[in-house]
């Protein structure tokens, strides 16, 4: 607001701000007035981003002044190439943030994105370096038409206001930040489905409309558009307005056009455009979505329910960036963009209403898995229930089978897509993803109702266990009290003290084996060493199918799957690949099990040698929480988790000494014995989204003894052992 005398300075640096970009006073006095008009005398907004919201206004105008002069012909007046540039440059001088700062590469890193400290010399290139958060904005005919003409362009860092002439038809489109108003269209399960649109729709009829999506990366730092791609949907055909089937209820469909901008980090901008009737009114997106989801219910039957219109169009974001950043196969024309994505939809787009199969559906049909906790044998046609060491080498040299997009492929609740910032590998050596532990060959896995005593359920529960006044038998385990609290977290002291085994294992809770240890037999049969110990661990019993309550019961956490938002991201931090969690997450909650396939120690040591040979490492998770609390074990008792071949995004989660922010907790669910159990992680403390996910190995890095190198412990903790170790070896 302010007093006319300062109104009247902003106006004069206003125009002089647009001066400098070549334009007149007398263009941009008029515009300047109804843009003050439309924002209530705020002058913000147009201040805001060096008067961006003014210069777009005026090359609208000039545009709209253009059509209004040639009737349809083409604008005659495209605004200055040099347009973008000087308005960085202008913002530049003024102090303001515009175009450089997005080539800033010594720009740290978003406060969004803690965990990306620069990278090591030693460390691969990043292709960007760090720049500061950038979005795509949305473009008017006007900016996408410049858009379209120069691929180099580098998205600003907050989207303009879409205005007509009279600035009436106004969709204001922000940047992605959680406001009250913003329309979260997407799949509320996956955060990059969480559409970037705030639609503010005006009383005033609109002679087009625009629907852009913006999908910000995680980080938020956006390189310049690498492509813009453009399909017009024509021509025309009838459309049925859902008012009845007679002719009247018949309209022109409005000619689409659609443009698709994406960069090479994943960002991907559609905006949808049509010509629509001079009365349109703008409807709520809400009831646009809910209309074609409506529509596409009724015609193709669409599942899974969750299907949503939102969802399906981050779909499609997701599609042209895993098609565009797809190098070795030319996908970057127009019709491939379309010829692809249908193809591998299995459906074509020629009818009125495209059918899309949610990628996610994909394995819905013929999934593998029995259930989420339990145990599957790995079936081979050759050999029903065996799978050899040598053909699961071969694995190995698979070639990525991994879906950027999810990662499991559908297998989780959430979708886990995958990023990498650093290096042009864009995904992970490939592997099988799976929901649940397989076993391998010979591991004994006994899971049978018979063997589930009344001590080991609670039938005579119902609903949700925790919400009744005196604890079941399920919470036997863990003294009499649920290890969760209503809220689903591991409870404080537990979790406090399952930390505490882990930090202060040569203080507490070693179990010696009393014969041969099971993990020394396996390296050495003939003349084991001594056992080493192994911790006493203290477990979550979880209710189970024999017991009484439903699946929601707070007592099921782990076997409900993972229920957070997480991403596989290349740490480019010498680590390989790390997963970070993109929601905050409190303390105690849970994040994943370790899912692999379970071996027998000696099936696990003969693997571990050979992979030794091929030069390729593994860290598998000994189930050893009973170890040396027993009699000896027998060999296909004693059980051990290997993700290398077999796995979930457990297998990503890198070592961090001491003060990791996961801890991994046992966790029986369908098998009341421990030498078979879910080992699950838990955050030990409140986690920012963002944040690298780590756990504690246990490994000991001054171990010269163990015949598998350690790996060169970059975890960067003050506590690390791995530097300790170095330094002592000094
Ligand atoms: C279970 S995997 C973790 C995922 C792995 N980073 C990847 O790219 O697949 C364990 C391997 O990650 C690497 N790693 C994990 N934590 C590390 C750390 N703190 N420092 C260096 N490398 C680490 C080591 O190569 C280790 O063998």
């Amino acid at each position: 607001m302010g007093s006319k005398s300062s109104n009247t300075e902003r106006a004069r640096k206003a125009l002089e701000a647009m001066k400098q970009l070549g334009f007149s006073k007398k263009e941009s006095t008029p515009v300047l007035k109804s843009l003050l008009r439309l924002f209530g005398n705020n002058w913000e907004p147009i201040e805001d981003e060096c008067y961006r919201a003014l210069a777009d206004a005026i090359l609208d105008r000039h545009q709209e002044t253009a059509a209004a002069d040639d009737g349809d012909a083409p604008p005659t007046r495209l605004p200055d190439p040099e347009f973008h540039q000087s308005l960085a440059h202008f913002a530049a001088a003024a102090g303001g943030g515009g175009d450089d700062d997005a080539n800033d590469t010594n720009k740290p890193s978003s406060s969004l994105h803690p965990q990306s400290p620069p990278s090591p010399a030693d460390d691969h290139q990043h292709a960007t370096g760090p720049v500061s958060p950038q979005l795509f904005r949305p473009q008017t005919r006007a900016s996408s038409a410049r858009l379209r003409q120069d691929s180099s362009f580098t998205p600003h860092t907050r989207p303009r206001q879409m205005m007509d002439e009279d600035f009436q038809d106004a969709a204001f489109l922000r940047e992605p930040k959680p406001e009250p108003d913003m329309v979260d269209s997407g799949n509320a399960d996956h955060p990059s489905s969480q559409l970037a649109l705030v639609h503010h729709p005006l009383d005033a009829s609109s002679s087009r409309a625009v629907l852009p999506l913006t999908l910000p990366s995680p980080d938020q730092n956006v390189p310049p558009i690498s492509a813009v791609k453009k399909r017009k949907i024509q021509p025309c055909s009838m459309v049925n307005t859902g008012k009845g089937s007679s002719v009247e209820s018949m309209q022109e469909a409005p000619c689409l056009d659609i443009d698709v901008a994406s960069s090479t980090m994943g960002e991907v901008k559609m905006s949808l455009k049509c010509s629509v009737d001079p009365k349109f009114r703008m409807p709520s997106l809400d009831a646009v979505f809910k209309m074609v989801e409506d529509k596409y219910l009724r015609s193709y039957k669409i599942l899974p329910p969750e299907f949503s219109i939102g969802g399906l169009m981050n779909e499609i974001c997701q599609c042209v960036v895993q098609l565009g950043s797809d190098h070795t196969a030319e996908h970057n024309t127009e019709s491939d963009i379309a010829g692809n994505g249908r193809s591998s939809q299995n459906e074509s787009i020629t009818g009125n209403i495209p059918f899309v199969k949610p990628i996610a559906c994909e394995n819905g049909g013929n999934r593998k898995c029995k259930s989420a906790g339990e145990p599957f044998i790995v079936e081979d046609s050759e050999n029903s229930t065996i799978a050899n060491q040598q053909t699961y080498l071969a694995l190995a040299n698979l070639k990525p089978i991994h879906d950027v997009t999810d990662i499991s492929k559908g297998e989780e609740r959430v979708r886990i897509s995958v990023v990498n910032e650093f290096t042009s590998e864009k995904c992970p050596p490939s592997f099988y993803y799976i929901r649940g532990n397989l076993v391998f060959q010979n591991a004994y896995v006994n899971i049978s109702v018979a063997r589930i005593g009344d001590e080991d359920c609670c039938a005579d529960c119902f609903g949700n266990c925790l919400s009744a006044p005196i604890p079941c038998a399920c919470a036997r385990e863990t003294g009499g009290e649920y290890a969760y609290t209503v809220e689903g977290l591991v409870r404080t002291t537990f979790l406090d003290e399952c930390v505490s085994i882990n930090r202060f294992p040569e203080k507490r809770h070693k179990f010696f084996c009393t014969s041969s240890c099971p993990l020394e037999r396996s390296k050495n049969e003939a003349s084991p060493e001594p056992c080493r110990g192994h911790l006493g661990r203290k477990f979550i019993k979880e209710c189970w199918s024999k017991c009484g309550c439903n699946m929601q019961c707070g007592n099921r956490v782990v076997q409900r799957g993972i229920a957070c938002n997480l991403q596989v991201f290349f740490t480019g931090e010498g680590k390989g690949w790390g997963l970070r969690t993109l929601d905050e997450l409190p303390k105690g909650a849970f994040v994943c099990e370790y899912v692999g396939e379970v071996l027998t120690n000696t099936e696990l040591h003969e693997r571990t040698l050979q992979n030794m040979n091929n030069g390729r490492y593994t860290y598998p998770v000994h189930l050893d929480a009973v170890w040396g609390s027993e009699g000896v074990l027998k060999d296909e008792e004693a059980l051990s988790l290997d993700s290398t071949f077999y796995g979930n995004v457990g297998r990503f989660i890198n070592h961090r000494c001491y003060d990791a922010n996961l801890v991994e907790i046992p966790v029986e669910v369908e098998t009341p014995d421990h030498h078979y159990y879910h080992l699950a992680f838990f955050t030990t403390k409140k986690v920012e989204a963002f944040e690298e996910l780590t756990w504690d190995y246990g490994i000991d890095f001054g171990d010269g003894k163990d015949p598998i190198k350690a790996f060169q412990c970059l975890c960067g903790s003050r506590y690390c052992r791995g530097k300790r170790g170095k330094a002592a070896a000094k």
